[in-house]
């Protein structure tokens, strides 16, 4: 659906309209505590400026202790448009990708960023819409040793940064089957793993279902140099027990690369992410695509409406949240954007002594509840109002 303003980030319309006096209050209602503003090289805004990306950064501090040193990390998130046309050359279309995205890691590198994450599928206009397999699928690569894990490889030595890099990736060892995979590269350069999306949507011109099937590779947490990472690629956002999970495994930092347009979930976008940091004392990374993508053939979404060549407008506003439950500013709803976040991860003990969600989580009471939820004879547990309780369907 066309927007009637441009409008390019919420934070720039709060800080446009609300008066001074309030906007403080109201900042803090809407965002936490206030953060402070990361004091960036100027050689990295300069970058930024000479090569069109938004760039900003801010601190997340804990509380300082007597017994444990502060855990600081940087973290980058980076969230961009295509580059070329999606008529032109699939290694042209990657190659310019991974030339976009080379540009703004060096940023962060200046800006000392320890682990960065790219948006999902990011060497791919997202094609899924259009239902087609050629040439889409022909982007697939294998997440061990394909061009832009090579890439990536190449850049997490030069830089001494651990990557996060969500692929469309095809399992050649496997039958050549597709998933949609994040590779997980140490800041030595080695593949640490990859981790693959849990839960594929079905819902509005996502149709990608149709290219990949359900990670079987659980939730795994990785463990770098700074701290215990997961990833929860997009749609599995919306599925509490899925960020639960990383969080069981240990997880500190979550990053949730997406691709979501306006129509169908900005009004989610900024809850989803952040509720999982509270619920679970960790810190999450949402990153979204951003621009809008068409396609040389028409396709349908099914809905009645015409045909078109466009998935909507991928809305960005990429953010950090911490386990706190403060978070920062978006990124644009426009531009490509590099965030960079300080972060010290002593915060997810400490919200955790504070709040006592991990201690009060009753997961024994929810995994005999959910085993029974998933029996061929369950019967959600309803109580009508002419009998003491009934097991019922209705
Ligand atoms: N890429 C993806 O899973 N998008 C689904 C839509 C959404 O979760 O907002």
């Amino acid at each position: 659906m066309a927007e009637k303003a441009h409008i390019n980030s919420i934070e720039e319309c709060l800080e446009k309209h609300i008066p001074g006096g309030e906007l403080a209050d109201i900042k803090r209602i809407l965002y936490g505590k206030e953060l402070q503003n990361l004091d960036l090289p100027k050689s990295a805004l300069k970058l930024a400026l000479d090569n069109d990306f938004e760039i900003r950064g801010y601190g997340m501090p804990a509380t300082p202790e007597e017994m444990r040193p502060p855990r600081i990390v940087r973290v980058g998130v980076i969230q961009n448009q295509i580059v070329l046309p999606t008529s032109a050359p699939i290694v042209s279309q990657r190659n310019a990708l991974h030339c976009r995205i080379e540009q703004m890691v060096d940023a962060a590198s200046i800006c000392g960023v320890n682990v960065i994450c790219f948006q999902e599928a990011w060497t791919m206009p997202f094609a899924f819409c259009t239902r087609e397999k050629m040439p889409w699928c022909e982007f697939a690569e294998s997440a061990e040793n394909g061009p832009t894990t090579c890439f990536c490889q190449e850049l997490a030595k030069k830089y001494n940064m651990v990557i996060i890099s969500p692929i469309l990736e095809r399992d050649e060892m496997k039958g050549d089957v597709l998933w949609n995979t994040a590779v997980v590269i140490s800041n030595t350069g080695q593949v640490l793993g990859k981790t693959r999306k849990n839960h594929i949507p079905r819902v509005g011109d996502f149709n990608e279902s149709t290219y990949y099937m359900e990670s079987t590779l659980g939730h795994p947490v990785f463990n770098t140099q700074w701290g215990k990472i997961a990833v929860n690629i997009c749609y599995g956002r919306h599925h509490p027990q899925n960020w639960m999970m990383y969080g069981i495994n240990g997880a500190e930092i979550v990053f949730n690369p997406s691709a979501t347009v306006g129509a169908l979930s900005e009004p989610l976008w900024g809850i989803e992410a952040r509720n999982a940091a509270i619920a679970n004392s960790y810190f999450t990374c949402a990153i979204n695509r951003v621009g809008t993508e068409h396609f040389p053939n028409e396709f349908t979404s099914g809905d009645g409406k015409p045909a078109h060549k466009d998935f909507g407008h991928f809305f960005g506003s990429s953010y950090v949240a911490a386990p706190d439950g403060s978070r920062t500013p978006g990124l644009s709803r426009n531009r490509d954007g590099l965030l960079v976040v300080e972060l010290d991860l002593n915060m997810c003990r400490q919200v955790r002594d504070k709040w006592g969600f991990r201690m009060t989580q009753r997961l024994e009471l929810y995994a005999e509840s959910l085993n029974q939820a998933v029996q061929l004879d369950f019967r959600p547990q309803v109580v009508n109002e002419n009998g003491p309780k009934q097991n019922t369907t209705k």
